[in-house]
Formats: C-alpha cells, sequence, structure tokens
C-alpha cells in the first residue's frame, strides 16, 4: 500500500545541508497502524510530508498502490492525493468558520454537490461524535475535540490512507486516549490504513501493528510491536521501552543487593503468559525465586509481561531454572548476581 524506497530529503541550510531522512525504506500494508517513532530532530515531520509530498524528498520514491508519486504531474499527484488525509498536532482548523464550516469547505472545493457535502459531514461528525457542536466554533473547543474535527475533515474526503503527524502530543492523557481509540475505531471500521509518528511510547503501544524507529534521520529498529516490545534490540527502542515499563534495575542497585544466584528479565509473551512458570520453577528445583519488579504491557496485538527477579539457589540449580523458563518461551535475561 505505501512503500517508500530510498528516501533521502536533504535541506540547504546556512550552515550547510542537513539530511533530515537518510536513506529510508519503510513498508506499510493496507489496512495496517504503522507508527514511527523518534526523538525531537530525528526526521519523523520530514518523513510523513514525504508520504504525500508535501516535501518532495531529494532522492527515493514513494509508491501508494504501485503507483510512484515522485512522477507523477501535478494534476494527477492533486488526484492521488485525495486519497490520502492528514491531521496534525496543531489541528489546522479555520478559526472563523464553525464545526460544520470546517468539514463541509474542503468538500465544497472538491465540488461535491451540496446534498453530498451535507450527508457527508453529518457522517463524518458523527462518527467522531460532535454531531451536536456543528454550530461552535473552534475556539469553543477542548483540544480533542479540534482534533475529533480535524479528523472528521480528513474523513470527509474519504481517504484510504490516513497521515497523523503527532495528532495527541498536544493532549492530556485521558484525551489523547480517547483520540487512540477514535483511530483504532476508523481503522477497524472503515479499514483506514494509518501512518502516524509520534515521540510517546504509549501511543506506539496502544495502537500500532507495526513499528519504526528512527535517530538521526535513519531507521534504528523496524518490526511488529509485539516483537519491539518483547526483544527491542537498539538502545534508543530499549530507552523508550523504559519511559512506559520498568524494564530493569540500575546496575548499582544490583551490586547494592549483592544478590547470589541471578537477577533475571523474564519477558513473557504470547502463551507463556498463562503459566505459572516462577512457581513450577520452584517447585521443580531448589530455587527460590522473588520478584523485584513486575508489570504487563498491554499491546494491540497482545500482551507483554516483565518481571525482574532474583533467583536464588545453587549455581546448577538456577541454570536449570533459566534453561526451564526458555524452553517455556520465555525471554530470559541476566542482569546481574553471582551466577552470571
Ligand atoms: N525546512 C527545513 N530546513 C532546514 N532544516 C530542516 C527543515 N525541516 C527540518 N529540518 C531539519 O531536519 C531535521 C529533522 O527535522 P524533523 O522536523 O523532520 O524532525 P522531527 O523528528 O519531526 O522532530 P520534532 O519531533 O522536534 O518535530 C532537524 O535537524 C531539522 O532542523
Amino acid at each position: 500500500m505505501i512503500q517508500l524506497q530510498n528516501i533521502t530529503k536533504q535541506f540547504q541550510t546556512k550552515s550547510g545541508i542537513v539530511r533530515a531522512v537518510d536513506d529510508i525504506n519503510l513498508h506499510v500494508e493496507k489496512g495496517e497502524i504503522h507508527g514511527v517513532i523518534g526523538y525531537s530532530g530525528a526526521g519523523k515531520s520530514t518523513l510523513i510530508r514525504c508520504v504525500n509530498l508535501l516535501e518532495r524528498p531529494t532522492s527515493g520514491n514513494v509508491q501508494i498502490d504501485g503507483v510512484d508519486l515522485t512522477k507523477l504531474s501535478e494534476s494527477e499527484l492533486r488526484k492521488t492525493r485525495q486519497k490520502i488525509g492528514m491531521i496534525f498536532q496543531g489541528f489546522n482548523l479555520l478559526k472563523t468558520a464553525t464545526v460544520y464550516e470546517n468539514v463541509a469547505i474542503p468538500l465544497r472545493l472538491l465540488g461535491y454537490s451540496k446534498k453530498e457535502v451535507a450527508t457527508r459531514v453529518d457522517k463524518y461528525l458523527t462518527i467522531v461524535g460532535l454531531t451536536d457542536r456543528q454550530q461552535s466554533y473552534p475556539s469553543q473547543l477542548s483540544g480533542g475535540q479540534k482534533q475529533r474535527v480535524a479528523i472528521a475533515r480528513a474523513l470527509s474526503q474519504e481517504p484510504e490512507i490516513l497521515l497523523s503527524d503527532e495528532a495527541t502530543s498536544a493532549l492530556d492523557p485521558e484525551t489523547t486516549d480517547s483520540i487512540l481509540d477514535l483511530l483504532l475505531k476508523i481503522n477497524a471500521e472503515l479499514g483506514i490504513t494509518i501512518l502516524l509518528i509520534t515521540h510517546e511510547m504509549n501511543v506506539i503501544q496502544k495502537i500500532c501493528d507495526q513499528v519504526t524507529v528512527l535517530e538521526n534521520g535513519k531507521v534504528v529498529e523496524q518490526g511488529s510491536a509485539i516483537n519491539l516490545f518483547t526483544k527491542p534490540a537498539h538502545k534508543t527502542t530499549q530507552k523508550f521501552l523504559n519511559t512506559i515499563s520498568q524494564r530493569t534495575l540500575a546496575p548499582s542497585l544490583i551490586e547494592h543487593l549483592n544478590l547470589s544466584g541471578a537477577v533475571t528479565r523474564l519477558t513473557f509473551v504470547g502463551e507463556s503468559t498463562g503459566n505459572p512458570l516462577i512457581t513450577e520453577a520452584a517447585l521443580q528445583f531448589n530455587v527460590k525465586p522473588n520478584i523485584l519488579t513486575a508489570n504487563i504491557i498491554e499491546l494491540k496485538n497482545g500482551v507483554v509481561g516483565n518481571i525482574v527477579t532474583h533467583i536464588n539457589g545453587e549455581q546448577a540449580d538456577v541454570q536449570k531454572a533459566l534453561q526451564f523458563f526458555q524452553a517455556s518461551g520465555v525471554i530470559t535475561e541476566v542482569l546481574g548476581g553471582t551466577s552470571v
């Protein structure tokens, strides 16, 4: 559906060339929610603006359903862009127009009949839950309501793809959740493919199927949300994960505890989440596991559990317990202790 191939975007600045996006490949399947996460300056905004050619890549190509947008004429591009809706952190509403007009005006500009405009405005304001605010002005709405208007405006052109440029970054956590729920609903019920950029791991956690991690304009990790949350390979991904769940203890703390045996992170995913494996290990092997920290992360497509446990016992017994965990599908990583 969306295929970015070797996308590079350079800007000429007074102090030289800035390579905001550096040879990025990214594939988004139809119906998927794909999140791009990175710190400020990683190149997220530039990348997402390359998808609908708001920013023309310096090199590489952007394919939507197999059509290379970089090769289209201006009029062909305008038409193809109707397949791609976009929402922004700052909502981009017309301040002097009502909610109704904010959705209706772009439709009128596209030449839809009065009746079709009315039908679509009504339909999409209902989907976003704002039928009773049609005559309000943006200044009379909360941030979450403003984003709902922007979403209705994007949906009213019946796009196949929705690009979300930090759509929840200006919102409080509760409103963020309600907008993320709305994006999930749009994806599930209207089948709209969503490509979003964010610097918040909870956005990735709650709604994304696939994830790309960016740093300095480059992809440093890419894969399913489940894989990234269970086996984050790059230190930037690990840092993002640490913002939402305590996955480890500081080395100084492990040292301070001066524990015998092994301090181990056990990551449970899939079937292993449902079994009392720690109790079984204690019963089968001569070890005494003591839980130091634990948390469960609910993802769109599954649940991941992280337990940092001190497995106390003789080295040979600790090793047997670790092998047992691994054989049961638990990802084990020894963080410290004497049986390292
Ligand atoms: N029009 C421009 N001219 C010059 N440099 C630019 C331009 N747009 C972006 N950059 C530079 O490209 C790099 C990536 O910027 P970009 O805004 O894409 O990152 P980002 O990950 O979206 O950051 P943020 O989350 O802070 O918006 C930065 O170093 C930025 O200064």
